[in-house]
């Protein structure tokens, strides 16, 4: 059998004598769609920062495809295929949408320092900027400046740098965070259209999202992965109803 394509195994990590991350295990498949729910809290921004080399575990590793990752730096894991959109933008704002995603495909080659010369109108980088804003159907708007996009444009533009990167496994931190609900429909149908083969993690609050995206949830309480399996199953199980939403379906006798 081949490996998954991101597993974690034994994530340990604590702030002072506090246990953010707990023992925790995940793993996903090529084309895999999971989402990590838990209530505030919960440690899941903490385990992603784990998966992207944004902090280093105290015990435990992180692979990509079976190959350890957990000593790389998060730009080494980024370069390998372990690839994170952020809740904060990233995004330059005085730039064309074209050019923050030329910007992203330039620095996977290698060739940021040389943005502003004429590597940089290569027609394979054009090529792969275009692949990216077609895929979040951003071609109409690729020559907007990003900051006087919409909210929801914008973080369809930090997807597609994101994909730009030609991930292999990708973390998508809140990706309708701070967006307005009528916009955040459309978010989650550029994220449909992602490529089927990569593996996707999803943290989100709005378990109507939730539910559209995931074919896999996994739930952590207090740091600890409390149950993981199909939507159907995490919407049934009460411990998941009593931990993450306060109450059960039990009636009282
Ligand atoms: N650098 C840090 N130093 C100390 N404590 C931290 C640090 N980062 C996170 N924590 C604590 O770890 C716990 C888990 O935080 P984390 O942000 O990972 O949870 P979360 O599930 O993402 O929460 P939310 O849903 O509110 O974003 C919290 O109690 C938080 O206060």
């Amino acid at each position: 059998m081949s490996a998954p394509r991101l597993q974690a195994q034994g994530l340990r990590m604590a702030f002072g004598g506090l246990k953010v991350t707990d023992d925790v295990s995940l793993s996903l498949a090529p084309g895999a769609r999971t989402a990590l729910i838990g209530p505030n809290g919960a440690g899941k921004t903490t385990l992603v920062n784990l998966l992207s080399g944004a902090l280093r575990p105290q015990s435990g590793a992180v692979f990509l495809d079976g190959v350890p990752v957990t000593r790389l730096s998060q730009d080494t894991r980024v370069r390998a295929g372990l690839v994170r959109t952020f809740q904060i933008s990233r995004l330059f704002r005085e730039m064309t949408v074209l050019d923050n995603v030329r910007t992203a495909v330039l620095h996977r080659r290698g060739l940021a320092a040389r943005v502003f010369q004429r590597g940089a109108q290569a027609q394979s980088v054009l090529d792969d900027t275009h692949a990216a804003l077609g895929a979040l159907g951003l071609e109409r708007i690729a020559r907007r400046i990003v900051g006087t996009l919409a909210l929801g444009e914008q973080r369809l533009v930090e997807i597609a740098l994101a994909l730009a990167m030609r991930p292999r496994a990708l973390l998508l931190d809140e990706p309708a965070a701070g967006v307005p609900q009528s916009e955040s429909g459309r978010i989650f149908d550029a994220i449909e259209q992602l490529p089927a083969d990569l593996a996707i993690l999803l943290i989100e609050h709005d378990m109507d999202l939730v539910f559209r995206f995931a074919r896999h949830i996994v739930v952590l309480a207090a740091g600890a992965l409390l149950v993981e399996g199909a939507p159907a199953a995490i919407a049934a199980n009460d411990q998941v109803k009593q931990i993450y939403f306060g109450r059960t379906t039990h009636a009282s006798h």
